[in-house]
This record gives C-alpha cells, sequence and structure tokens, in this order.
C-alpha cells in the first residue's frame, strides 16, 4: 500500500502526491508515458529512494521505518541494472541467494529451476557483463526470484527480453500470483500489461489519472487507447519536413 507518496528532485516535481493499494496475489501494472514518476515511485517503494513524504507498507511492514522486514518480503528488478557483473550468472544466483540466507543445496537447485525456465543454462558459466541486454534482464529476474519473496517488484522486466523467453516469465509470474505472490511492473508495453495484470495504474506527470481493476480503467477501450488519451493524446507529425529533405 502507497499513501500520498511525494518526491521532487529540486524544482521537478517526479511524484506528486500517489496513493495505490496492490491486492496480494494479484499482478498490478504501472503505465505512464516517459518522465511520468513510474521508476522513480518504484524506487521509493523497495528502498532505493527516500520519499520526501508518504508512507509504504508491505504486507504491513513500513519500508522507510522497518526495512529489514519490509525487505525481507521483496523481490526488486531495478530500472537500471547495476549488477555485480563480474562474477558468473551461476555466482550471482549463488550470492543472492546465500544473502537471502538460503543454504548452499536449496541456492544450488533453484538456480538450476531458474536457468531452466529463463532458458540460460548455457550462459550460466558465462561473466555477466559479457551477456547480452536481455540475459542480463533475466539473470537480475532470476536473482530477484531466488528467495521466494512474497512481492516481486519489477521496473521494466521484459524490455530486452525475447519473445520466447518473455512468455515463459510471463508464465512463472501467473503461477506466482496464482500460489499467492504479488507482482507489481512497469512496463510500456500496453498489449502485455492488459494481457496479464488483474489491476492497472496509468501515472501522468507524477499523479495517479486512473487506477482500479484493469476492466474499470478500460472502461470498454484497450488499455493503449485510455493512455493515450490520458497522457495528452498524440502529437501530429507536422513541422519536421526537413527530415525528408535529405542532406546528400
Ligand atoms: N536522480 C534524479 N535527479 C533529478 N531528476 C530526476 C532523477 N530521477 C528522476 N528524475 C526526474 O523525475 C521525473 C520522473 O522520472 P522517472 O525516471 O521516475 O520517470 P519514468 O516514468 O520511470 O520514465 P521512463 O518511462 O522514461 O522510464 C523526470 O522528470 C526525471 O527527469
Amino acid at each position: 500500500m502507497i499513501e500520498q507518496l511525494r518526491k521532487s528532485f529540486g524544482s521537478v516535481v517526479a511524484v506528486a502526491g500517489i496513493d495505490l493499494t496492490v491486492q496480494a496475489g494479484s499482478i498490478f501494472g504501472i503505465v505512464g508515458p516517459n518522465g511520468a514518476g513510474k521508476t522513480t515511485t518504484l524506487s521509493m517503494v523497495t528502498g532505493l529512494l527516500r520519499p520526501d513524504a508518504g508512507r509504504i507498507l508491505v504486507h504491513g511492514a513500513d519500508v522507510w521505518n522497518d526495512p529489514v522486514v519490509a525487505k525481507r518480503n521483496m523481490g526488486v528488478l531495478p530500472d537500471r541494472l547495476r549488477l555485480f557483473d563480474r562474477l558468473t550468472g551461476a555466482q550471482l544466483l549463488h550470492y543472492s541467494g546465500v544473502l537471502r540466507k538460503l543454504d548452499r543445496a536449496t541456492v544450488r537447485s533453484r538456480s538450476s529451476d531458474l536457468a531452466v525456465a529463463f532458458g540460460m543454462e548455457d550462459a550460466l558459466d558465462r561473466l555477466v557483463t559479457d551477456y547480452s541486454a536481455g540475459m542480463m534482464k533475466k539473470i537480475a529476474l532470476a536473482a530477484a526470484m531466488i528467495h521466494s519473496p512474497r512481492v516481486l517488484i519489477l521496473d521494466e522486466p521484459f524490455e530486452a527480453v525475447d519473445p520466447v523467453s518473455a512468455a515463459n516469465v510471463i508464465e512463472i509470474l501467473q503461477r506466482y500470483a496464482e500460489a499467492g505472490g504479488t507482482v507489481v511492473m512497469s512496463s510500456h508495453s500496453m498489449d502485455l500489461i492488459q494481457r496479464i495484470c488483474d489491476s492497472v495504474a496509468i501515472i501522468v506527470r507524477g499523479a495517479v489519472l486512473a487506477s482500479g481493476t484493469m476492466d474499470e480503467v478500460r472502461a470498454g477501450a484497450t488499455l493503449e487507447d485510455r493512455f493515450v488519451e490520458l497522457a495528452g493524446g498524440r502529437k501530429a507529425a507536422e513541422g519536421m519536413e526537413w527530415l525528408h529533405s535529405f542532406s546528400d
């Protein structure tokens, strides 16, 4: 649950008083135009960025007053991946599990399950720094899941991920939610959010313009149409004639 969350960077108001309630066992999507405040919101929710005001409760624990308990319940895929990329994929999963107090045997068996699920069996012995963008995303996602948290907070989880891997990840997330896990994810893919999320919030200029179940927010239209309508519509491609005048 997020209550009256606010954050400014100098004169830029990134998050202007956001309230959201996410039901346990649901997949909740956050969508919004570039610069709307999605990453800033998720960074505050995961304890990476201190809010100017507001409160975030994760299964009853306040992220900023009771961080150890709140963070125990969370698996996080941050926006800009800052991975320990001089490790191999296997080592990264190992340390992610051990830091979460899993024993070595559990880490080993979960790592191999995750490698199969994410199609990364052949990559685990290679350095993460040599991975492609999509592979980095997948290993970071695997690392976020290894301790079986109650809540997964995923910033753009499908960016750069190929369609087969994305389908596998979607199935994993759906089964996780059916078992009672909660997923909060941001994405620019309207089709994907519409297809897999139970509930959604549309954030524009740091404020929630619509939130609720997918059907409530869509209100008979597609999510993409509602998004474009609320985000201020499309700009006509006028005044760019120079682009068609080819400089050669
Ligand atoms: N560390 C920072 N310092 C200064 N301004 C910031 C910082 N982080 C974000 N902002 C500003 O806050 C606003 C919201 O940014 P944010 O990254 O949350 O947007 P977003 O919705 O995640 O966008 P995108 O879809 O492009 O990832 C933007 O105007 C951005 O320039």
